[in-house]
């Protein structure tokens, strides 16, 4: 192929309001868009349908963090401790690190990017740790989504430090009415809700018809989201993201939101791959990696998505 036609898996260039953007591709409608700022996940299409919920109100104005998509929560989840909520990753500018260290990559992984951030000396008034965390996104051939985020702890001062962690991703789905969730039946959970007391949910897939907001803890490694809507189920596998937490804002909730649609609850589920309950602890030198990857399948039969034999993983 001539140099000038040469297809481009991943390309730089401006988003809204002039923010980098990075845009990986793999032809057939399949594409994912990434802010630099947050390393903020804002599209990603499989055969020209896309499968994340964006904000119709979401400005992307730094620093304010961009509603939709999938949020990175480091080091801290929600409030549950003293620094902004959800933490600083997602409304930090990130860099492309152009000098990875290595890991696995598979040759037919070639729509992909390595980002990273490191704190300034102003974050580390806020946050008194040295950190390296490397993020990369990789965008399948199938149009698969998978993500490795890396953090390692460089203080130079021998001590430890702990976090939280979540990607906080925001599924479009056609109606939440018509949605289930498939893998986190008869599970214990910590309800946001109620004091985040400690609770077991009961009988089948989760379906909604209220406000929900449940840190659910040891879950599986599959998760389902079937939306019999539009007749496709998303798949969320992960590992070394213990918890899942399931939210939508509902329609009082929604309308507090200042960037959120009054009506947008009814196409959207965040479904959060997550280390909350027990934090990571790294002494220096030591790294800790979560792996999420993300697939959907254009059929919503079923729960055999969950069955390993299945053909779907
Ligand atoms: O409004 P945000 O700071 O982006 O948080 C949005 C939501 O994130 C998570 O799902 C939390 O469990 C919710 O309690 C929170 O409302």
């Amino acid at each position: 192929m001539a140099e000038s036609e040469e297809f481009l898996f991943m390309e730089k260039c401006k988003g809204v309001n002039g923010i980098d953007k990075i845009v990986l591709r793999q032809g057939r409608g399949i594409s994912v868009e990434i802010y630099l700022y947050g390393a903020h996940v804002t599209s990603w299409k499989n055969d020209g349908e896309e499968l994340l919920f964006m904000s119709s109100k979401t400005n992307f104005k730094p620093p304010k963090p961009i509603r939709g998509g999938i949020p990175i929560c480091f080091p801290q989840f929600s409030d549950m401790g003293n620094l902004d909520k959800h933490g600083f990753a997602r409304n930090k500018f990130w860099s492309i690190d152009d000098d990875p260290p290595s890991f696995p990559a598979m040759p037919s992984h070639k729509a992909f990017v390595d980002l990273i951030l490191k704190p300034s000396g102003e974050d580390l008034r806020i946050w008194p740790h040295s950190y390296e965390f490397r993020l990369r996104i990789i965008l399948g051939p199938g149009g698969d989504l998978m993500f490795t985020s890396r953090i390692k702890n460089t203080n130079t001062d021998g001590k430890p430090f702990s976090f939280k962690f979540a990607f906080h991703t925001y599924f479009s789905v056609s109606d939440i009415s018509e949605v289930r969730v498939e893998g986190l039946e008869t599970l214990d959970y910590l309800d946001n809700l109620k004091n985040r007391d400690h609770y077991t949910e009961q009988g089948d897939s989760i379906m909604f018809e209220s406000e929900i907001d449940k840190i659910y803890l040891d879950t599986p490694s599959k998760i389902a989201i079937i939306d019999h809507g539009q007749k496709k189920t998303l798949v969320l596998k992960k590992e070394g993201l213990p918890d899942a937490v399931v939210w939508n804002p509902w329609e009082k909730k929604a309308k507090s939101l200042v960037d959120f649609g009054d009506d947008e609850y009814k196409t959207m589920l965040c479904v959060e791959a997550a280390a909350i309950e027990k934090s990571i602890v790294l002494k220096p030198g030591e790294e800790w990696q979560g792996k999420m990857d993300l697939m959907v399948n254009f059929s919503s039969y079923s729960s055999g998505y969950l069955d390993p034999k299945s053909a779907v993983l």
